[in-house]
């Protein structure tokens, strides 16, 4: 397999007796935005964690430009792994409340062996193109808004520049203002390098501005 795209291939996922995704396909190719909506509870988030490779499904399998990915998380290489990112909803749910804000920047480069100092330096600079200023950096969750935290996991999610980013509801509990900055800044990091983007919401309107198609999750019956 050489194709380019993240692709899940015919996914299913159970939570016990409950089958949340059936069979499920979506490909996203480099550059493109995709959509995706359903109902609350058809397991959109569970399908954007299995192509974030946070999740292994029960059946099916994710391809990453070509190579397909075995397990979940730690499991898969790094070359795989950070070709892609997930941005989540609630910023305070997806940080540690220990940590700085650098450092939360500066986690996946950390993680994969990246000498401290450029780890540093490439957190600032990452904090600098989300808009963070030096002097949040060095606080931690509980002392900045939610809009400053979603900023500081977007740099995060980009640090490794991945080829793939999903944005799982991520614009949904911020302002207008930081909503708009963080679509810029998604934009622009898509411009710059061809990544493909899928974005997860409710609001059809978001995905008729952003998306250039717009799957649609069947809702799905416990079963
Ligand atoms: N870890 C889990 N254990 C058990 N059930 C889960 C788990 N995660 C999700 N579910 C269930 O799986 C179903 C799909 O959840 P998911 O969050 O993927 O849906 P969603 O489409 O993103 O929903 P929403 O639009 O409300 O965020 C729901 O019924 C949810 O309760």
């Amino acid at each position: 397999m050489s194709e380019a795209g993240l692709r899940a291939h015919a996914v299913s996922v159970r939570y016990g007796r409950h089958l949340v995704l059936d069979r499920v396909d979506l490909h996203v190719a480099p550059g493109e935005t995709v959509g995706l909506r359903g109902p609350s509870g058809s397991g959109k988030s569970t399908l954007a964690r299995v192509l974030a490779l946070l999740h292994t499904p029960d059946v099916g399998r994710v391809s990453v430009d070509g190579v397909p990915v075995t397990g979940s998380r730690h499991r898969v290489p790094v070359a795989v792994r950070t070709r892609v990112a997930i941005l989540f909803q609630s910023p305070r749910a997806a940080t540690d409340p220990r940590l700085s804000l650098a450092d939360i920047v500066a986690e996946p480069l950390r993680a994969t062996g990246v000498p401290e100092s450029s780890a540093r330096t490439r957190a600032r600079e990452l904090a600098d193109l989300v808009g963070l200023t030096p002097d949040l950096l060095t606080r931690r969750p509980h002392a900045v808004s939610d809009g400053q935290l979603q900023r500081a996991c977007l740099a995060r999610a980009l640090a490794h520049e991945p080829r793939y980013l999903l944005c799982d509801e991520a614009t949904a509990m911020l302002d207008a203002s930081t909503q708009a900055h963080v679509a810029q800044v998604v934009g622009e990091h898509q411009r710059r390098t061809g990544a493909g983007v899928l974005v997860v919401s409710h609001d059809d309107a978001l995905l008729a501005r952003l998306a250039s198609r717009v799957v649609d999750l069947a809702a799905t019956v416990p079963a």
